[in-house]
C-alpha cells in the first residue's frame, strides 16, 4: 500500500467508554471480520479481559477501507487498555501510531482519564479525534460532553467532535472517514535503510517470540536478513505478516506499515520492547529512541504451590515478555523455599497476572504481601534498596528509612468532594494544589506510594460511584518512618509473612493481624501461641486453639500421671514445631494482603 493511503491510529478513553466496542464495529464496517465473529468482541480474547470485561493488552488489526472517494485505504487500528494499571501500555501503542480517536463516554462525560490519555497523545505528538459515544443511551448528555471537550483542549479545535453509537453503528461511518481526512499518513522514508520499533511482543509456544512491529524507514521483506539494535543480535528471518486480526503471512511491510516478525528467538530475555530493527546488510545509521522502561511500583513475592518451580519459572519468562511492565527475579524464603519477587505496575496489575498465571499456564502461586522498594540507610553510611520485607535490615543498624512518593492527581465531582479529601488524608496524603477543570475539581496530593499502591483506586472508586480518578507520576522519595512486622508462630519467625508498615499504624494493624491469623493458620493438637514482633517487642499476640481439648491445663478430672503424660507429650510437640511446620496456605498470606485492602 502507497504509505499516502496508510493510517496508524490508536482509540483512547477512560475505561469503559466503549474502545473495544468500537474497535470491533470499525473491523466489522471495514469487513475485515464478520458481523457472527465481532459478537464475540474479538480484541478482548485473553481470558482476564473476558472475566473483568477490560483491555488488558494492546492488540493491533489491520482492516482496509474503501473511502467515499472510491480509493482503497490501509488502516492499521491499536487498541489500547483503559485501566490506570495498563497506562504503560497506552503509551506504547501511541508511540506507533499518528492519530489517536478520543473516545468520551456520553453518559459519564470527560472523566480523569480521558484528560490523562489526552495529554499523552499530545506528549507523543499524535493528532487527536475527539468521539462522543454511547448517543443511543436514555442517560446520554450528549451538548454537556461536547461542552465538556471544548474546554478540555483548543489542540484539536479544527476537529470535529463526532457523535456515534458504538454498539448500534450510527455515526460510525463518519468517523471511518474522519480517519483519513483527519489523520496524516505516516512519515518516512521509502528509500531509507530498514528501521522498525518493536512496540509490542508476545510469546508463542510453536513460532516463539513474535515482534510486533511498525516500519519507520525502508521496507521489510520476509527475505530481510534482519538485526536487533540493542543487542546486536542478528536473527534468521522467519516469517512477516500482519493483523488479519489472526497473524497472516505476507512477503512484505512497507513504510509506515504496522506488522509482525516471527524472531525465531526462544529465549524471552532475548527481545527488549522499544528495541530497533534494521537490516544486516544496510543498517541504519541510529537506533530510535525506544521506550523508557516501566518502573515497578509493587512488589510481591510468588511462590510455586506443589513444587512446581520450573514450570512457575517458564510461564513468568513469557508473561514478562509479552507484559515488559511486569519484572521478576529468584528469590529464596525459609518457609517457602525458591520463589520470585515479582514487580508491577499495581494491585490490579499483580491480580491480572496471578490470573494469567492461573488461566493461561494453569499454575496457582502463593502470594505474599505487596510492598513498595524502601531506601534504607544504615548506620554504617551504607544504603541499600530493599524490596522485600525479609531483607529489610535489622532495626537497630537502620539509621533512617525513606520510602517513594507520588505525585497524585484526583480528578472529581464537588457532590463527594469532601469524602474524597478524607480519604486523601487517611492514606497520608498532603494537599498540594486545587484547581476547577470545567465541572471537575482537581485535586494535587503528595501521597507515600505504599498507601495509594493497594486499595486506594478502588476506595476512591466506591466513595465516588465510579467517577473520580487518579492519575499518578513518581516523585521522589522522602523520609518515612517505617518498622518491619515480623510473625512468629509457636516461637519460630515465618519469614514469608513479614512486611513493612508505618509506625503509627502498628498497634492497630498487628492486633488486626493476629485476629485473623488466629483462623487462618491451621490448628495442632496443641496451642499455638502467634505474635507479630516489631523491633524485637511482641505487639499482639493470640493462641491459635488445640484441635483437641488441651487435657493439661483444663480442669478435667484425670490422673496426675496422666496429665503429666500428655504435657510431655505436648512439650515435644512444641519442639518440633518451632522448628518449622506451619502449612502456609493462602488463606493465611491473605491475612497479611487484606489488612492492606
Ligand atoms: N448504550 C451503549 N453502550 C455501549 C456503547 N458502546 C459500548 N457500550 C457498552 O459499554 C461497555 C464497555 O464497552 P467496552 O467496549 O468493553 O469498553 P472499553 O473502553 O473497551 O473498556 P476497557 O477495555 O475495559 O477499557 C460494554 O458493556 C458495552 O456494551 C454504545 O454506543 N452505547
Amino acid at each position: 500500500m502507497e504509505i499516502s493511503h496508510i493510517r496508524n491510529f490508536a482509540i483512547i478513553a477512560h475505561i469503559d467508554h466503549g474502545k473495544s466496542t468500537l474497535a470491533d464495529r470499525i473491523m466489522e464496517q471495514t469487513a475485515t471480520v464478520s458481523q457472527r465473529e465481532s459478537k464475540a468482541q474479538l480484541l478482548d480474547d485473553l481470558a482476564v479481559e473476558q472475566a473483568h470485561g477490560v483491555t488488558v493488552k494492546s492488540r493491533t488489526v489491520r482492516n482496509f477501507y474503501t473511502a467515499a472517494d472510491g480509493q482503497e485505504y490501509e488502516y492499521n487500528l491499536i487498541d489500547t487498555p483503559g485501566h490506570v494499571d495498563f497506562s504503560y501500555e497506552v503509551s506504547k501503542s501511541l508511540a506507533a501510531s499518528d492519530g489517536a480517536i478520543l473516545l468520551v463516554d456520553a453518559t459519564q462525560g470527560v472523566q480523569a482519564q480521558t484528560v490523562a490519555n489526552l495529554r499523552l497523545a499530545l506528549k507523543n505528538g499524535l493528532k487527536v479525534l475527539p468521539v462522543i459515544n454511547k448517543i443511543d443511551s436514555a442517560m446520554a448528555e450528549v451538548e454537556q460532553t461536547e461542552q465538556q471537550i471544548k474546554q478540555l483542549a483548543v489542540q484539536f479545535l479544527d476537529s470535529p467532535i463526532l457523535k456515534i453509537s458504538a454498539k448500534t453503528g450510527l455515526g460510525v461511518d463518519a468517523v471511518l472517514e474522519a480517519i483519513k481526512d483527519y489523520f496524516p499518513a505516516p512519515a518516512g522514508q521509502t528509500k531509507a535503510p530498514l528501521k522498525a520499533l518493536v512496540f509490542d511482543s508476545v510469546y508463542d509456544p510453536f513460532k516463539g517470540i513474535i515482534a510486533y512491529v511498525r516500519i519507520v524507514d525502508g521496507q521489510l521483506t520476509a527475505k530481510t536478513p534482519v538485526l536487533l539494535m540493542a543487542h546486536d543480535q542478528k536473527l534468521p528471518n522467519k516469517e512477516i505478516g500482519s493483523f488479519m486480526p489472526q497473524l497472516t503471512a505476507l512477503d512484505s511491510l512497507n513504510v509506515g506499515e504496522v506488522g509482525y516478525l516471527v524472531t525465531g528467538l526462544k529465549d524471552p530475555q532475548a527481545l527488549r520492547v522499544g528495541d530497533t530493527i534494521t537490516s544486516q546488510t544496510t543498517p541504519t545509521a541510529q537506533a530510535l529512541p525506544g521506550y523508557e522502561p516501566a518502573k515497578s511500583m509493587v512488589f510481591a513475592g510468588f511462590y510455586p504451590k506443589d513444587d512446581h518451580y520450573h514450570d512457575l519459572q517458564l510461564a513468568i519468562e513469557k508473561l514478562a515478555l509479552n507484559d515488559s511492565s511486569f519484572h521478576y527475579a529468584a528469590e529464596v524464603s525459609d518457609a517457602l523455599g525458591p520463589g520470585f519477587r515479582c514487580g508491577f505496575l499495581g494491585i490490579f496489575h499483580l491480580q491480572i497476572i496471578r490470573e494469567r498465571l492461573h488461566d493461561e499456564y494453569q499454575l496457582d502461586v502463593l502470594t505474599t504481601a505487596p510492598n513498595v522498594t524502601y531506601r534504607v540507610h544504615l548506620k554504617t553510611d551504607d544504603t541499600l534498596m530493599v524490596n522485600n520485607p525479609i531483607k529489610f535490615p535489622y532495626f537497630a543498624d537502620i539509621d533512617y528509612v525513606e520510602e517513594p512518593f507520588s505525585n497524585a492527581t484526583i480528578t472529581t465531582g464537588n457532590d463527594v468532594l469532601g469524602d474524597v479529601m478524607q480519604l486523601a488524608d487517611s492514606h497520608k496524603g498532603q494537599l498540594v494544589d486545587m484547581a476547577n477543570q470545567g465541572d471537575l475539581i482537581e485535586l494535587h496530593y503528595r501521597l507515600p506510594i505504599s498507601e495509594i499502591a493497594y486499595d486506594f483506586f478502588n476506595a476512591l472508586k466506591s466513595i465516588s460511584h465510579g467517577y473520580a480518578t487518579l492519575e499518578t507520576t513518581f516523585a521522589d522519595y522522602d523520609i518515612a518512618d517505617v518498622v518491619k512486622v515480623e510473625v512468629n508462630v509457636n516461637y519460630a519467625t515465618v519469614d514469608a509473612l513479614s512486611f513493612i508498615v508505618h509506625r503509627e499504624d502498628a498497634p492497630a494493624m498487628t492486633q488486626k493481624l493476629v485476629e485473623k491469623l488466629k483462623h487462618t493458620i491451621p490448628r495442632k493438637l496443641y496451642p499455638m501461641p502467634t505474635q507479630a514482633i516489631v523491633e524485637g517487642k511482641s505487639f499482639a499476640r493470640v493462641d491459635v486453639p488445640p484441635l483437641r481439648k488441651n487435657a493439661a491445663v483444663n480442669g478435667e478430672k484425670r490422673s496426675t500421671s496422666k496429665k503429666q503424660a500428655l504435657l510431655r507429650r505436648q512439650s515435644v510437640n512444641k519442639r518440633q514445631a518451632a522448628q518449622s511446620d506451619v502449612t502456609l496456605s493462602q488463606d493465611v498470606f491473605n491475612a497479611v494482603l487484606e489488612l492492606s485492602l
